[in-house]
């Protein structure tokens, strides 16, 4: 960038000079806009790398333009080239671009934007692309991005380019229709009509191509990252608990979509609108119908460009009038549909509970509620929809006479061709349909920008559980430098404050196995959550002996999607055990029944019963070896007898490891060496003191 700039700086000097000796203003104008652009393009590192990449683009351009313009205007233009020579307003206008890019990079919404998508573009994976006819090749992910993404905006101004070659084919040939110019209308028909057009339809097929490749890919970039930053530390769970964004799931899947998606259909669009308002605008300047100031002799200059400019900035301003309300309905729309998806997966989930209890009444009633908030937001959405076509509408109908309106006193006059009031019609629709890009796209505006804010929220609350994962004043986790598992001075508290559990040391695993009891709701279940380090409410430290390998069994395992062995091998990989081990594992928490289905895909979440879920579960530790084991009720659905030889045969098989164990049961205390129980304090709280045991009642 600072090259770029060095050079535009240097050209912008060049163009100064050149324009001071030959006294032409445009020259003089190119040069103070190209020292500004080469000024921004130096400062521009600073940017999000999004905008970078627009900078960049500008700044190469105003080099290759200007250059040629410069050129043009000291009259070295090869006439062999046999194209018109590049105007100097070409530069001009990419230096301008150049510094509103820069100017736009401070208003709050583009820097968003800008930051979201910047990552992708930044990456440095490396990934493999596939480009015929050079077949597959190693590339890092962000230089594709960059690459494809360059390579679109330039196809998308030669477009422009192209759009704009025909308007002049238009005119030659209306010109020719009038004068009756047969070989004349002929000729512009085949050779340039054929020729642009098939040149046109080339560049929109690559166009396409490149453009859902770029699509598909951003988007992968992004549901990955997403995912992975609310997976990591326990993200998914903190927010859960803090209850800071509602579904997230959808913003990973939806919002990142719609993100992308439109990112990209208003980046680049925009670009080739801005550029074809440019070059339109020049031929509405350039139109020879003069128009005096009434009761005056004072002509307004480009006054069919004016007309065209006022007429579309009013509409403009009066649409983000009318349609404004749409963004907020947009989002709760949005908002509306996820919970209603969310309440259906939940009643999937607990079907058989639901089913059991007759619930199908309740559920119904809960439904059609959520849906009927659905359908409350939606007339809101359409009502305001409505008023915002209805002007739309209109708009876009008046606007395709009006050009006529304005030009036909002057072609009946005699003042222009049929040729030039056809172009300057087309002309006029170009710059009216450029400036009113945002009118006509004024609803996905509004749900753009939800999508926005969905997402910007999405990663403040990531980045709020994150800092409570790592913060050193919260709950956290360090590494005890003896083989004990301790915790000092914890208070931990409920999400609204309330502390719940307090303690000055508690020292776990001086015997091989110890059993936590206490009152139902003491938060014995919230001290597991702090030794396994996900429960974020409340400080102190949790001492963990380095290297230790901790697995904890809730009293409802988590079964994922997929075969049997899948489900016993969670959380490592289905082949991480030999057969023969899992088969024996299977044996000794009495599964062998099920040995032969190790490879059926089922729910077997919902197949299995409650205790053969929970033996599963054992078969995991079984597997895993783990150095301490942490039992939440893991074993409540068995009965004693199954209860007692399950935990038999855990502390048979798994010697090395020490077990503690939450349980209600009297029975459980002879299986284990020492007590712990959840004391009441006075202010309500509860602190885990280690208890002689005493026999079972
Ligand atoms: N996510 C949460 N939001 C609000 N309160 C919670 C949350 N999780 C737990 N609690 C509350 O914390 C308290 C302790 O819960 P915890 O599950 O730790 O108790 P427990 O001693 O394991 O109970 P039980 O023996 O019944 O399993 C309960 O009053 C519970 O309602």
């Amino acid at each position: 960038m600072r090259l770029l700039s060095i050079l535009v700086a240097v050209l912008a000097a060049i163009t100064l000079v050149v324009g001071q000796q030959a006294g032409l203003a445009a020259l003089i104008g190119m040069g103070v806009i190209g020292l500004l652009l080469a000024a921004v393009t130096f400062r521009s590192p600073g940017l999000p790398f999004f905008l970078r990449i627009f900078s960049g683009v500008f700044a190469i351009e105003y080099l290759v333009f200007g250059a040629a313009a410069v050129l043009a205007q000291v009259g070295w233009w090869p006439p062999a080239l046999q194209i018109p020579p590049v105007p100097t307003s070409l530069p001009t206008t990419i230096g301008v671009f150049g510094l509103l890019i820069y100017a736009i990079s401070f208003v709050p919404v583009i820097a968003r934007i800008a930051r979201i998508a910047s990552p992708y573009f930044e990456s440095q994976e490396i990934t493999t692309a596939n480009l015929w006819p050079i077949g597959p090749f190693r590339i890092r992910l962000g230089v594709l991005a960059v690459s494809l993404f360059v390579f679109l905006i330039v196809i998308n101004q030669a477009q422009v380019g192209i759009t704009l070659r025909l308007s002049f084919f238009n005119r030659d040939m209306y010109d020719a229709l009038q004068n009756k110019d047969a070989a004349a209308f002929w000729y512009q028909l085949f050779w340039v009509f054929c020729l642009w057009a098939t040149l046109w339809v080339i560049s929109g097929l690559i166009e396409m191509f490149a453009n859902y490749t770029i699509l598909i890919r951003w988007r992968q970039f992004m549901a990955n990252e997403y995912t992975q930053r609310w997976l990591d530390h326990a993200t998914h769970y903190r927010i859960a608990l803090a209850g800071s964004v509602d579904n997230p799931d959808q913003r990973i899947a939806e919002d990142t979509r719609a993100f992308v998606n439109q990112t990209y259909s208003f980046a680049l669009p925009l670009l080739s609108q801005v550029s074809t308002l440019v070059s339109f605008s020049i031929i509405l300047w350039n139109i020879p119908v003069a128009f005096t100031l009434p009761g005056t002799s004072v002509a307004v200059p480009g006054y069919i460009f004016w007309v065209a400019f006022f007429y579309a900035a009013a509409a403009t301003w009066l649409t983000h009038l009318i349609g404004r309300p749409l963004i907020r309905l947009e989002f709760e729309q949005e908002k509306r549909e996820a919970n209603f998806r969310f309440s259906l997966a939940r009643l999937r989930e607990y079907s058989e509970q639901i089913a059991l209890m007759v619930g199908e009444p309740t559920e119904r009633a809960h439904l059609t509620q959520r849906f009927r908030d659905i359908v409350e937001n939606f007339y809101r959405l359409v009502w305001r929809r409505l008023k915002l076509s209805s002007f739309t509408f209109s708009y876009n109908q008046l606007s395709v006479v009006l050009p006529y309106i304005i030009l036909a006193p002057y072609y009946f006059a005699g003042t222009i061709t049929l040729g030039i009031m056809m172009q300057v019609a087309g002309a006029f629709d170009r710059v009216q349909t450029a400036l009113s890009f945002i009118i006509n796209s004024y609803s996905s505006i509004a749900s753009y920008l939800a999508s926005i804010n969905r997402l910007t929220s999405f990663e403040t609350a990531i980045a709020d559980a994150q800092h409570g994962a790592i913060s050193e004043e919260a709950l956290g986790r360090e590494t005890s430098r003896d083989e004990s598992l301790h915790i000092r001075n914890a208070t931990l508290l409920l999400p609204n404050g309330k502390p719940i559990v307090k303690l000055g040391a508690l020292d776990l695993g001086k015997a091989r196995s110890t059993l936590l009891i206490g009152p139902s709701g003491s938060g014995k279940s919230t001290l597991f959550r702090a030794i396994a380090g996900i429960w974020p409410f409340g400080d102190g430290k949790v001492g963990i002996p380095a290297g230790a390998e901790i697995m904890l069994l809730p009293q409802r395992p988590y079964l994922p999607q997929g075969t049997l062995r899948t489900a016993l091998a969670y959380p490592a990989d289905e082949g991480a055990y030999e057969d023969g081990a899992i088969r024996a594992a299977m044996e000794k928490v009495k599964l062998g029944h099920l040995a032969d289905k190790l490879d059926e895909v089922d729910l077997w979440g919902q197949r299995l019963s409650g205790g053969e879920q929970q033996r599963l579960a054992i078969a995991r530790a079984l597997l895993s070896k783990p150095d301490w084991l942490f039992l939440d009720e893991a074993t409540a659905s068995l009965d004693e007898k199954l209860e007692g030889e399950i935990y038999a045969t855990v502390d048979r098989e798994l010697p090395e490891t020490r077990i503690v164990s939450i349980g209600h049961r009297n029975t459980l205390r002879a299986m284990h060496d020492a007590l712990v129980t959840m004391e009441a304090n006075a202010d309500g709280t509860f602190t885990p003191t280690p208890t002689a045991k005493t026999p079972a009642a």
